[in-house]
């Protein structure tokens, strides 16, 4: 008796650490992807991330043509190489001009040297962050089609002997176009946002009978937007069936954004491989093996899903758009004793968590990737500078923890080629340890996070006579916990020395020159706010002289742990200036222009102050960082204040006071402005509902007209904040995400006027109200 021939396969999907325009950097870890693939995981199948070759962050250099005869000589190093396509089918990202010179955002399907099908995007992502329309055109074809390759392509396919696999035209696909491979398993694409639409194209393909379908993906990290993708993958083949991988970028590749990996293999509903979220690794490579069987006899179990099968017969597009390909195009395994991948559970991170470690990861990749030798960041004591110091400690855990878990001992005397080794080598970079010295051959290993953070981080607190004892207390001791170079720096004499020249200037004004007072001693409003803002606007000229100066200082010094600050490849090292503006406040107003608001980069820029607090919070009760837990449970008790009048007592200033409004409700402000789409008028009626136990609608009016006041006085601040980290939908960042006015009519006449009519029909039915309910309490009686 015959066997029948087993179905069994072994397929991988990657997260990459992409850069835009790093195109040798990209090629190199594509490589490293399909090295993986099928040397450590015998796959035969490839996928990688949407637009992997140039970086799916690149942006306006879409429109350039250098992008995409860049991104064909990857390709064609991809192809001409005699190990990377060679048994494995890869599924490539790019971005390529079709022959009817539109640029598309492509999937290209190789393998042993030969595009098999290249298929073109056909739903761009163009909400929120993105904007894929305004580089790329969506296709709308109806059949498949052929593309001729440029003739400089196919030259050098040929001089490297390789034209005979290779067709001067490959076939273009539409979206439900798929390949046949010679064992008989059709593979097809779904290219990210396509997953998200109503329409997604993973339907069409599983009712022609599609095995495989792969989506690479760029997708950046929100939080709680794993579920949602989640969420939409597994409903995808929990009702159609079918072996789904999915393949996103990680880091930070050159933006705002954080791509959080996540890459995952699913089949019949059933997750059997998922990648970390947040990971230090350039090159994450998950595999599985399946027996397609299960999906053919997945499907034929659903009576309802053959009906359908047969309904898209009818309407024609069932066999027409597969591309059957050459005989060498196998990929089932050639034994049977292959372990096959069980379900497993996913992995989500607390809220907390990835608040913390999305930032700290972004983090990571901006500073290896930016020449900078740390970060320093101005450290108040306060939540928000804290918060920004925890994910830095954060950053320098998860590279220890990277580290240790790849270095046997302490040892390593070469600097290693190998990509385990890799973060170790950029950390040796970053810190000037990368060349071996005469003394000693043995390259630097760090000892703890804090030895690590001793290198990267400096803290400076900058005080005033304003300042407490107990917020430069907390700060030194945060930074002490951290492993941080901490500085304790008071300003009085520069702010004295402002002071003093604008005394000088306005000496013709009488009894020697003006001085500003606070008003606690009998100035100004406008005499306080200057006041206030000289002070911390030298706090930022202060910080920046620090992050110029400070590697110049540790080289000087003689203290051997601060021995390794590099110097930079010419000749000048300096820090990056971290800022600690949080959403609340920038969407508020409740900041100074031009003070620490202003900085290099933000890592909490889009995250309110109440995931802020839960963040320290859940660090203080983590045993990783066990240092700082007093510390860091302190300062979230904490009340916000800015310390800012003569003569305060601690707290005598409350942020919340100050502002007009709780952090609590700035939140529900912030999240119906954004998210919700509303103007006065709508918030004003949804707050009118959701706090009618809290406030009367008169109270609720006061408050909503008081937000759109601040928010419209202060707007022109959000288009010079600091570039920060995208990590919540509610975002107010002007420059790429939110984009509004900033110059507003403050009064908001039509919509505050509709708001007191409102106010009036809400008071008039309440009245209406309690006369009947008073009416029914006497008739009652
Ligand atoms: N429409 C417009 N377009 C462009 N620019 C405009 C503008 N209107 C004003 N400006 C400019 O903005 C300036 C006013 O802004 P700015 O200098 O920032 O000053 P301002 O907003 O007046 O004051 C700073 C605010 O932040 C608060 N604060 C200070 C310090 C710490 C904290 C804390 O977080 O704890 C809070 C403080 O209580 C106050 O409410 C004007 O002098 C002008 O230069
Ligand atoms: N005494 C200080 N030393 C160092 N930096 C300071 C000091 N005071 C303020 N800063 C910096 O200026 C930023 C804005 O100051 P502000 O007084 O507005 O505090 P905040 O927004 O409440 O933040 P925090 O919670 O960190 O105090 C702080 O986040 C911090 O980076
Ligand atoms: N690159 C894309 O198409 C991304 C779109 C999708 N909505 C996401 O956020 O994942």
């Amino acid at each position: 008796m015959s066997i029948p021939g087993n179905n069994i396969i072994t397929v991988s999907t990657c997260s990459l650490n992409q850069w835009a325009l790093d195109f040798d950097g990209n090629l190199e870890r594509i490589k490293e992807s399909c090295r993986l693939a099928k040397d450590r995981d015998q796959a035969t199948y490839r996928l990688g991330p949407e637009l992997e070759i140039c970086g799916y962050g690149c942006e306006d250099h879409f429109l350039e043509i250098d992008t995409m005869n860049h991104s064909w000589q990857s390709l064609i190093e991809l192809l001409i190489d005699s190990q990377t396509t060679r048994n494995l089918l890869c599924d490539f990202g790019m971005p390529l001009m079709g022959n009817d010179g539109c640029f598309y955002n492509c999937r290209i399907l190789a393998m042993n040297h030969c595009i098999l099908l290249i298929r073109p995007k056909t739903s761009m992502a163009d909400n929120g962050n993105y904007r894929e329309s305004r580089y790329f055109t969506a296709y709308t074809g109806t059949e498949n089609s052929l593309f001729t390759i440029p003739i400089w392509v196919r030259d050098i396919l040929s001089k490297n002997d390789l034209t005979k696999n290779h067709p001067h035209t490959v076939p273009f696909g539409i979206s439900s176009s798929c390949i046949r491979t010679s064992d008989d398993i059709l593979i097809g694409c779904e290219s990210c946002e396509e997953l998200w639409t109503p329409q997604s194209s993973h339907i069409a393909l599983s009712l022609k009978g599609c095995d495989i379908i792969g989506n690479g993906s760029g997708s950046h990290h929100e939080l709680r937007k794993l579920n949602k993708r989640i969420e939409l993958i597994q409903s995808a083949t929990s009702k159609s069936g079918g072996l789904y991988l999915y393949s996103n970028q990680c880091g930070c590749d050159g933006g705002r954004l954080y791509y959080d990996g996540s890459s995952l293999i699913v089949l019949n509903g059933q997750i059997l491989k998922q990648s970390k979220q947040f990971s230090l690794c350039d090159v994450e490579v998950i595999s599985a093996t399946v027996d397609l069987d299960e999906i053919r006899s997945f499907r034929s179990s659903i009576p309802s899903f053959g009906i359908q099968v047969q309904q898209q017969k009818l309407s024609g597009s069932d066999n027409s758009n597969i591309v059957d390909v050459p005989d060498h195009v196998r990929l089932l395994s050639s034994t049977r004793n292959k372990k096959l991948n069980k379900s497993i559970d996913v992995h989500y991170h607390l809220p907390e968590e990835e608040c913390c470690f999305g930032p700290a990861c972004w983090l990571w990749d901006y500073l290896r990737r930016s020449g900078a030798s740390g970060y320093l960041l101005p450290l108040s004591g306060g939540a928000d500078s804290s918060a920004v110091a925890t994910i830095v400690m954060a950053m320098c855990t998860l590279l220890y923890d990277e580290i240790s878990a790849n270095v046997n001992g302490l040892t390593v005397d070469t600097d290693s080629d190998d990509p385990d080794q890799q973060v170790l080598n950029d950390l040796r970079r970053i810190c000037g340890y990368d060349v071996a010295t005469k003394e000693s051959k043995l390259l630097w290993v760090p000892e703890s996070s804090q030895d690590i953070a001793n290198h990267i981080l400096h803290t400076v607190f900058m005080g005033t006579v304003n300042s407490s004892d107990i917020t430069a207390s907390r700060a030194k001791r945060l930074g002490n916990a951290i492993g941080s170079y901490h500085l304790t720096v008071p300003i009085d004499l520069m702010v004295n020395a402002v002071i003093k020249v604008f005394t000088l200037a306005t000496s013709s004004f009488g009894n020697g020159g003006l001085i500003p007072q606070f008003l606690v001693n009998g100035g100004t409003l406008s005499e306080d706010l200057a006041l206030q803002n000289i002070q911390a606007r030298l706090r930022m000229v202060t910080a920046y002289l620090f992050a110029q100066l400070l590697p110049w200082v540790r080289n000087h010094s003689s203290n051997s742990s601060t021995a390794g600050i590099s110097t930079g490849k010419c000749g000048t090292s300096f820090l990056l200036v971290l800022g600690s503006a949080n959403v609340d406040e920038g969407l508020r107003g409740y900041m100074t222009k031009y003070d620490c608001s202003s900085a290099d980069l933000n890592p909490i820029g889009s995250i309110s102050k109440q995931d802020l607090k839960a963040m320290l919070v859940w660090a203080s009760s983590n045993s990783k960082y066990e240092l700082a837990s007093n510390v860091l449970a302190e300062i979230a008790n904490a009340p916000p204040t800015a310390e800012l009048p003569a003569q305060a007592a601690e707290h005598s200033q409350l942020d919340e006071e100050e502002m007009g409004m709780s952090y609590e409700e700035l939140g529900w402000f912030g999240k119906l402005r954004k998210l919700n789409r509303c103007g006065p008028v709508s918030m004003y009626k949804r707050l009118v509902d959701e706090w009618s136990h809290l406030h009367s609608p008169n109270e609720v009016a006061v408050k909503v007209k008081r937000f759109f006041y601040y928010y419209s006085i202060n707007r022109h601040k959000m288009c010079t904040i600091t570039p920060s980290y995208h990590a919540e939908g509610y975002s107010p960042d002007d420059n790429r995400y939110d984009l509004r006015p900033f110059l507003y009519n403050t009064k908001w006449t039509r919509q505050f006027y509709t708001i007191d009519l409102m106010v009036k029909q809400y008071e008039n039915e309440n009245e209406q109200e309690e006369k009947v309910i008073k009416q029914n309490q006497f008739l009652e009686r």
